[in-house]
């Protein structure tokens, strides 16, 4: 009995010791836990911090990461914690060579930036100070982030600078005169229908305020479009040449033929002639030797039929000669016709580019090279005939103000109206050109000093009463001009020079008025 109760009593403590056991192990597994998942939490955040550096690292990590969750013991992760720490040194000496190599670089570019004349002062001392600070190397990539940043800076702030100074080019007023210019030269080209709409928006973009790069496109556009005028012509002028070169070489082929023809038909006439004269020959020592008139008439029959024969032969290569002559000159003639066919559609070509490089493409008006080769026939009648000869200009008043106020187009169509209407008020032996811009150029022969006034003033109201109407606003659009006579002996563009004065002089008395220089 007393044996029985001393083992339930040692079982109890055994159970007791047992439960403490348990108890401890579960703490122990606890620790463990906690230590692998910080642990693995560290990792995570290295891996973290490292991504991207060094894939074999990246991997290792990665792999570490996967373990640690199935490691019963943290040691049995101690192998491959000890192989990440050996990548983690390698890491950390090629971060401190690429950091040195990062400042090298940085030195470089700085130098660079020292070198830029332009830059503020206050800029070139802050390159300074900075790259005295980049003597000292970096220990981490957080020192060279900023310096980087800093550099980017300096470049920002040159950039600007420049960039600032290329826009003030933009309205510098050379600028605006080449477009000007520009503007004048495509209005005194004569571009093909297709092209104009294309003509008409480059003016438009020139009359504003325009920007470099605009203007360069403008050049740009208005060359390609002259050199596709070029190559048009080129190929229209090769056409001409080729079709020129093909009639020829088929009539040298049927001249060399009819001239190879001819040299055998001539040995083949000369072979019957000496024939016919052999059949002759024959008759006459017939006659004299043969003593039987019976005898004599067979042998003459004979000949003279020979001879009869050898003729016809004779006739038919004369008529096969013909005939082919004939052909030779028939398609001779063929060729020659399509010939004179393409030389006159290509003299007509020159002719209508001719005139066309003489007139004004907006107004249709004679242009300025048609005015000098007028003025210089003008002028030679006056030398011959000295009958009076005058030089009158004409100038839109505030013409400007019409473009700015109603567009460029506006601006066109009005310069199209006027220069009918100065066209319609001039006799057939008048002329009237565009000299360029809103100036136009007249020349009148045979008018008396006492009538001039009275033709320009006519002029001048006409124009005036001319109803425009833009954007439903009535406008009256005047003209100034300027009035001179050819005199003595005179150049004419001395006389040219003097209706500018009395043009100037109008424009300056208030405009809308005709001055003669008297
Ligand atoms: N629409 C259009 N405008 C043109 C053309 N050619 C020149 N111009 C413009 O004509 C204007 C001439 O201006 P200004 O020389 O200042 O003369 P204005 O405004 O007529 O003034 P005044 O002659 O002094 O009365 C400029 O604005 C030119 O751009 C053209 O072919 N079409």
């Amino acid at each position: 009995m007393k044996d029985s109760g001393a083992t339930v009593s040692q079982l109890a403590l055994l159970q007791q010791k047992l439960h403490s056991a348990k108890a401890a192990l579960d703490e122990v597994n606890e620790d463990r836990h906690a230590k692998l998942q910080i642990l693995l939490q560290f990792i995570s955040h290295l891996s973290l911090a490292c991504k991207g550096q060094n894939l074999e690292l990246d991997n290792k990590l990665a792999k570490l990461r996967h373990n640690l969750n199935t490691f019963e013991r943290v040691d049995e992760a101690l192998p491959e914690l000890v192989d990440v720490e050996r990548l983690l040194k390698g890491q950390y000496y090629n971060a401190m060579v690429q950091l040195e190599e990062s400042r090298a670089c940085l030195t470089r570019v700085i130098r660079q930036l020292q070198r830029v004349k332009s830059a503020p002062e206050k800029l070139k001392k802050e390159i300074n100070y900075f790259k005295q600070d980049l003597d000292k190397p970096f220990h981490t990539l957080w020192e060279y982030i900023p310096k980087v940043k800093q550099i980017i800076g300096f470049y920002e702030t040159i950039l600007q600078q420049q960039f600032g100074e290329s826009e003030k080019l933009d309205v510098q007023p050379k600028h605006q005169q080449l477009a000007h210019e520009l503007a004048q030269m495509v209005s005194e080209i004569e571009f093909r229908k297709d092209q104009r709409e294309q003509v008409l928006q480059i003016k438009e973009v020139l009359a504003s305020e325009v920007e470099i790069d605009c203007l360069l496109d403008a050049y740009h556009t208005i060359l390609a479009l002259l050199l596709d005028n070029i190559a048009r012509e080129k190929s229209a002028s090769q056409e001409f040449l080729f079709a020129l070169n093909d009639a020829l070489a088929a009539v040298r082929e049927v001249v060399s033929e009819s001239y190879n023809r001819n040299q055998r038909s001539f040995l083949l006439k000369a072979q019957l002639n000496r024939e016919i004269n052999t059949y002759v020959d024959n008759v006459g020592e017939a006659i004299i030797e043969t003593e039987d008139i019976v005898a004599l008439k067979a042998q003459l029959t004979t000949q003279l039929s020979s001879i009869r024969s050898t003729l016809s032969r004779k006739e038919a290569l004369e008529q096969r000669d013909q005939a082919l002559l004939l052909k030779s000159m028939e398609t001779m003639r063929k060729e020659l016709n399509e010939l004179s066919y393409e030389a006159n559609t290509y003299k007509e070509r020159l002719f209508e580019q001719q005139k066309l490089n003489l007139l004004d493409s907006l107004t249709q008006l004679p242009n300025r090279a048609a005015l000098e080769e007028r003025m210089d026939m003008e002028y030679r009648n006056y030398q011959r005939h000295k009958t009076p000869l005058w030089v009158a200009i004409a100038d839109i008043d505030h013409f400007k103000a019409i473009n700015d106020s109603f567009g460029h187009s506006t601006g066109d169509k009005t310069l199209q109206v006027i220069a009918m209407a100065l066209k319609n008020s001039l006799r057939e032996s008048e002329f009237v050109a565009r000299y360029g811009g809103e100036e136009f150029v007249l020349l009148l022969p045979d008018v008396a000093p006492a009538d001039i006034a009275q033709l320009l003033n006519r002029v001048r109201e006409k124009i005036k009463n001319i109803p425009f109407k833009f954007k439903n606003q009535r406008i009256t659009v005047t003209v100034s001009i300027g009035a001179a006579q050819v005199i003595g002996s005179e150049l004419i563009n001395e006389t040219f020079e003097r209706a500018d004065a009395a043009l100037y002089k109008a424009k300056h008395e208030s405009r809308d008025r005709v001055v003669i220089d008297v």
